[in-house]
């Protein structure tokens, strides 16, 4: 039986050249070097891409080796023909300066590919944070078929009897260190323990987050994004994959068929309902931009009266593997869409909407996938902040320990509001350097604040707003002072830090004229955060030399730089954003 595309394959543009039989020659001989057939590229059938984003430097993906294989499977059974290419590699870890700036270069990369080459469709394989974002910016921009196979987290960390999930451990057992508590070959040895098999980070950090979410967005098959790697329902899940993207590609059933502003306000509020990721505030803003809708920091705040209900680390207790058991995200879909709290008439790319997708899903433990109407915590979203510092931050809620809800959240009489003196950092290394210096006289009253650690700072923005205390403070049993930076801070981090403030001080933003000693009043009540100067005074600092920022030292750096806007509104490359259904043209012959 011979299918008709929705609308004709672009790859018939490449593989009958109309009117040019010398193009198709040309286009045609080199694939057969590895093997296929003239007969399979003219016949019709939709050619599917597959982004591969696995290599030995981005070993969160590294699974994707695997499951591309039972990918294709599915692809060849459903009537394709697969085709795999690198993604630009994106690791958190390892990259330095910093992974963020790899975001925006995948993207540029992938749009290039799906854009100047025979794919009709394409599977983006994901896994670690940014690998997410970058893969549906250029699905969005190119608006070809598009399906998420995600690589699934690592399996659940042990480390004597206990849980150790990814990330997590290392911003607490370097507090432990600090405090004395273990030494060097105990915090590798809990380290290692955390990360057990193939898969992305186990706790609901940055990578899990952006997998939830890709789910939570219809774009990817119900149940992908928290099987664990090494499980046998990994490799089923990418046959599906495989299967799904063939039918999709002969449905047209693009990316923009899909996202809408509805699915963005339901990505924010599962984003709760998880305790996921600060660092999905400018990734969802961003593919959200390529996606041609505006997310405000009104549409965050929507996302904060709603419950926690997964109790997952670093908001709560458990892993992922743990987490795919009880039901994974369809289950968490589920009691959100029966709540009422999601628009499950939302398009995804079974087909068929969110509703109908996770109809059958159900909650199988009630240990980590708790009730709406008895959650792990109420009011448990991102709070959005401005001021006279910043047009925008956020803060976690959900990660504030009862320690730091009493000794700054609960003054009788002005529960929510608290001041605390400033100790201001340019860079990490700069806070390294004097953390432990007794002349900053750090206590308890005063507030850690990091800049030059934004988009234009870094440059590519940090995850280093998760300043520990002095380690005098941490042997004294003080777990966590309030912090602050334009930067941003690891999606496992435990730290109910106000991050993300955009404009950055590299930008010019308020952080620029912030000094140490100047007092801050948090009022979270209002959503505000200034410091208490006055306006003649940040006036005359205004005049002063701006604080340093290291120069670009590679020419991406400075390409990114110039062309990257700030945080609040993703990141992005900003001339980017224009560019919308680019797949839908076929460029011109190169010959
Ligand atoms: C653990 C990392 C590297 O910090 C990141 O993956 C995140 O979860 O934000």
């Amino acid at each position: 039986m011979t299918r008709t595309p929705a609308r004709p394959f672009r790859s018939r543009e490449w593989f009958a050249a109309p009117g040019r039989a010398d193009m198709a020659a040309l286009y045609l001989e080199r694939f057969m070097n590895y093997g296929i057939t003239p007969a399979e590229l003219t016949s019709g059938k939709p050619i599917i891409g597959i982004a591969q984003s696995g290599s030995d430097i981005a070993p969160c993906n590294r699974i994707h080796l695997e499951t591309v294989k039972r990918a294709r499977e599915g692809i060849l059974a459903a009537g394709g023909i697969p085709m795999e290419f690198p993604l630009h590699p994106i690791f958190e870890n390892c990259r330095r300066p910093t992974a963020a700036l790899d975001r925006n270069l995948a993207y540029l990369g992938l749009v290039e590919i799906l854009n100047g080459y025979p794919i009709d469709a394409v599977i983006l394989t994901t896994g670690c944070d940014k690998t997410t974002p970058s893969s549906l910016m250029a699905a969005s921009t190119v608006d070809i078929p598009a399906i998420v196979l995600s690589g699934g987290p690592m399996l659940d960390g042990w480390h004597e009897g206990e849980l150790v999930g990814s990330g997590t451990v290392i911003w607490r057992s370097r507090r432990k260190m600090a405090a004395g508590e273990i030494d060097e070959a105990e915090f590798l040895r809990r380290a290692m323990e955390s990360a057990p098999s193939s898969g992305h980070c186990n706790t609901m950090g940055t990578a899990s987050t952006m997998n939830s979410l890709a789910e939570g967005l219809g774009m990817s098959l119900p149940g992908c994004a928290m099987i664990p790697a090494p499980y046998r329902e990994r490799g089923q899940i990418a046959y599906e994959t495989g299967k799904r993207i063939v039918d999709m590609a002969y449905e047209d059933l693009r990316p923009s068929k899909i996202l809408s502003k509805q699915s963005f306000l339901n990505a924010i509020k599962l984003l709760t309902a998880i305790g996921g990721s600060t660092n999905a505030q400018p990734h969802l803003n961003a593919m959200a931009a390529h996606a041609g809708i505006t997310i405000t920091p009104e549409d965050w705040q929507t996302g904060y009266d709603l419950p926690l209900i997964v109790n997952m680390q670093p908001a709560g207790q458990y892993l992922s593997e743990r987490f795919h058991r009880a039901g994974g995200i369809p289950a968490v879909l589920k009691l959100l869409v029966d709540a009422g709290i999601l628009d499950g008439s939302v398009a995804t790319c079974t087909g068929r909407t969110m509703a109908e997708n996770v109809a059958d899903a159900r909650v199988l433990d009630a240990d980590v996938i708790f009730p709406i109407d008895k959650p792990l915590m109420e009011k448990a979203g991102f709070l959005v902040l401005t001021g006279n510092l910043f047009d925008m931050a956020i803060m976690k809620t959900s990660v504030i320990s009862d320690a730091f809800r009493a000794r700054y959240l609960s003054k009788p009489g002005q529960e929510g509001v608290f001041e605390v003196r400033a100790v201001v950092f340019d860079g990490s290394d700069d806070y390294h350097h004097r953390i432990n210096d007794p002349a900053l006289a750090i206590d308890d009253n005063c507030i850690l604040v990091i800049r030059g650690a934004g988009v234009l700072g870094w440059p590519g923005s940090a995850e280093v707003v998760n300043m520990q205390p002095p380690d005098a403070l941490l042997q004294k049993g003080i777990q966590s002072l309030p912090t602050l930076g334009d930067g941003r801070q690891s999606g496992t981090s435990d730290s109910p830090s106000i991050l993300n403030a955009s404009p950055e001080s590299a930008a010019g933003g308020g952080l620029s004229w912030l000094r140490t000693g100047d007092m801050i009043r948090i009022d979270l009540n209002q959503g505000r955060v200034d410091a208490l100067v006055e306006a003649d005074e940040i006036a005359r600092r205004k005049g002063e030399p701006a604080p340093p920022i290291p120069p670009s030292n590679t020419p991406w750096e400075e390409l990114y730089r110039e062309k990257s806007g700030q945080l609040h509104e993703g990141g992005v490359l900003e001339f980017a954003t224009k560019y919308r259904g680019t797949g839908l043209k076929v460029p011109r012959h190169n010959h």
